[in-house]
């Protein structure tokens, strides 16, 4: 909880306290405290196997909080599960969408499992449809979208149920710059129409020095630095004592230096994965 505007406690979107998840031996998510405030598009970096995927499945209640708390919105994700469910849309890494059905049959099986009213669905299937630049190829099979048109299609997908909180991960991944500013424009466009929160994994430091509000700099498993690009970047010139201003690729290096070595950070299993991300919408 934060103070709202007129000095009544608000929400924050997400917020994680000490939350820990492990797979076997593999401590994924180690104590992690994150607040994502109303509002805001927040990203969360971090090398291959930081623990971001693990941390966002927790939030999104597909993973169990077996250890600390996770709360969207003020509900908690251990026991009100389909409450949190219904406050937010998903966009996961892997393929969500059917290429023997049409973007609109997509969207209106999403419509569907998020239980939008009926009498509303086909309004609201072509809403989403058109927030995301897909009107006119509606009712063209998937299966010929290029790889910028899936990635929006899933992005109408996660949005037909109108949901308070946005989650993506690694949605431009593999993308080419055109396609991946496409992907962007239709996101911000949708949540200064509605407000929306916004939480984003991306590799793309770029990216995320452009689009995120504030990121957050993941690392074995917890937030290792937080802030607005700006502040991160100024705070690196000011700790090497530097005129010029470094990069948010220099602050991700600074931070997550040891987990981009030989020794630690994305094993063989983290690589396969991303490499498979990448090729599944090239
Ligand atoms: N299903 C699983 N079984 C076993 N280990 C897993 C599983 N999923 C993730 N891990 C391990 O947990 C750690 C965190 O993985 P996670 O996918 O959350 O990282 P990430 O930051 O999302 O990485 P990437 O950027 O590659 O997506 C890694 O060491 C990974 O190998």
């Amino acid at each position: 909880m934060r103070p709202g505007p007129a000095g009544t406690p608000v929400a924050d979107a997400v917020s994680c306290t000490r939350l820990a998840y492990a797979f076997g031996d593999t401590l994924a998510v180690d104590g992690l405290d994150l607040a994502v405030r109303q509002g805001e598009v927040f990203g969360l970096l971090g090398p291959n196997g930081a623990g971001k995927t693990t941390a966002i499945r927790c939030i999104t209640t597909l993973l169990p909080v077996p250890a600390g708390t996770v709360g969207v919105f003020g509900h908690d994700a251990a026991k009100e599960r389909m409450a949190v469910r219904r406050l937010l849309g998903y966009v996961p890494q892997q393929l969500s969408a059917d290429s023997g059905l049409t973007g609109r049959e997509n969207v209106a099986l999403f419509a569907r499992v998020f239980d939008v009213p009926r009498r509303e669905r086909a309004e609201r299937v072509g809403q989403a449809l058109a927030a995301v630049g897909l009107a006119d190829a509606a009712d063209r099979l998937a299966g010929t979208y290029s790889g910028g048109m899936v990635r929006r299609l899933e992005l109408a997908q996660a949005l037909v149920s109108a949901p308070r909180l946005l989650i993506l991960d690694e949605p431009t991944i593999g993308l080419d710059p055109i396609a991946r500013t496409g992907v962007w424009d239709h996101i911000n466009a949708v949540r200064a129409a509605t407000g929306m929160t916004v939480l984003v994994t991306t590799h793309y430091m770029d990216e995320a020095d452009q689009y995120c509000d504030r990121v957050g700099l993941m690392h074995r498993g917890r937030i290792r630095a937080l802030g607005t690009p700006a502040e991160l970047r100024r705070d690196l010139a000011e700790r090497q004592g530097t005129d010029t201003l470094p990069t948010l690729e220099d602050v991700f290096r600074d931070v997550a230096g040891s987990g981009l070595d030989d020794h630690s950070g994305g094993g063989f299993r983290d690589v396969r994965s991303t490499r498979r991300t990448a090729r599944r919408v090239g």
